[in-house]
């Protein structure tokens, strides 16, 4: 798979970790094909004594989208908080345009937007006061109330390479259909509301690269055609998203990387 820019593959069944082939053509200077901007390689990750990513590469270009798919437990959020750069991989390599994301970790999580499970959003501020926080405080990850060991929190958002312009809050609301709720306490919210701020917050991060976990979740018809929308307008502007899923997401033209099912016999698997 070269899940390169739009338009390189549908979103259809595709080929474990190891079978995805390695950019070739165009190469630059550095290696790295014209265009690519995110290229992961052999990445290798346990959780307890269970080998959870294995060899799992794959490259990505700008404006380019993955869906990572596979069983529960195959590792998929696993994945994207490696390269949100919350978690270590125990081998491989991840390149943000040929450099190693691990040689500059601020640098990294200024250019991620990551969308966790967790909507993490503070139950006694409103909508907006929620995301003013979040864009006081210059924060490109958007799950950091949940990972205290989030990089991404302490930095601030600012002008990079394939960063959709989302030019200030009120169009993020808007993106989201969220300026009747603006004003209402988090706490009030319904699930699929709280979803709908939580992605309000990646659109504000301004990072090129958004890395979702499951952000259809709890969303109704209406709201998956906002996200739509958003996926679409970040990608128009470079950007790029891997999105985890189990069910159909609006986002045409992405690869599929499945990961395989994880082995739960394996002895000591989580001694
Ligand atoms: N602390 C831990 N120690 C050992 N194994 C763990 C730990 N945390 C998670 N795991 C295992 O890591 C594997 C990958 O989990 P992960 O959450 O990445 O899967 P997933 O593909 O995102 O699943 P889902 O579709 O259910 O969200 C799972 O099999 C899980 O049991």
């Amino acid at each position: 798979m070269h899940n390169t820019a739009p338009g390189t593959g549908p979103d259809t069944p595709h080929p474990t970790p190891r079978d995805v082939p390695r950019p070739t053509a165009g190469a630059a200077q550095d290696g790295t094909p014209e265009g690519t901007a995110l290229v992961v390689e052999d990445l290798c990750v346990f959780r307890g004594n269970r080998l959870v990513l294995d060899a799992v590469g794959f490259s990505l270009g700008t404006g380019g989208a993955l869906l990572l798919r596979g069983p529960n437990g195959a590792g998929k959020s696993t994945l994207l908080r490696v390269l949100a750069g919350l978690r270590q991989p125990d081998s491989g390599t991840v390149l943000w345009h040929g450099h190693p994301v691990g040689a500059d970790t601020a640098a990294h999580a200024a250019r991620v937007a990551y969308l966790g499970h967790q909507d993490a959003l503070k139950p006694g501020l409103s909508v907006v006061e929620n995301l003013a926080l979040f864009a006081r405080a210059g924060r490109a990850g958007a799950d950091s109330a949940q990972d205290s060991d989030n990089p991404a929190k302490d930095h601030a958002p600012g002008a990079q390479r394939g960063q959709t312009a989302w030019p200030n809050m009120t169009d993020a609301l808007a993106a989201m259909d969220l300026l009747p709720l603006a004003d209402l306490p988090a706490r009030l919210l319904s699930a699929g509301q709280k979803r709908r701020t939580a992605l309000a917050r990646v659109l504000l991060a301004r990072a090129p690269l958004w890395l979702l976990d499951e952000p259809s979740l709890g969303l109704d018809h209406a709201a998956i055609d906002l996200l739509g929308a958003a996926l679409a307008r970040h990608r128009a502007g470079g950007g790029l998203v891997i999105a985890t899923t189990h069910v159909p997401l609006p986002l045409p033209d992405a690869t599929t990387l499945t990961l395989p099912p994880a082995d739960l016999h394996d002895e000591g698997a989580y001694a």
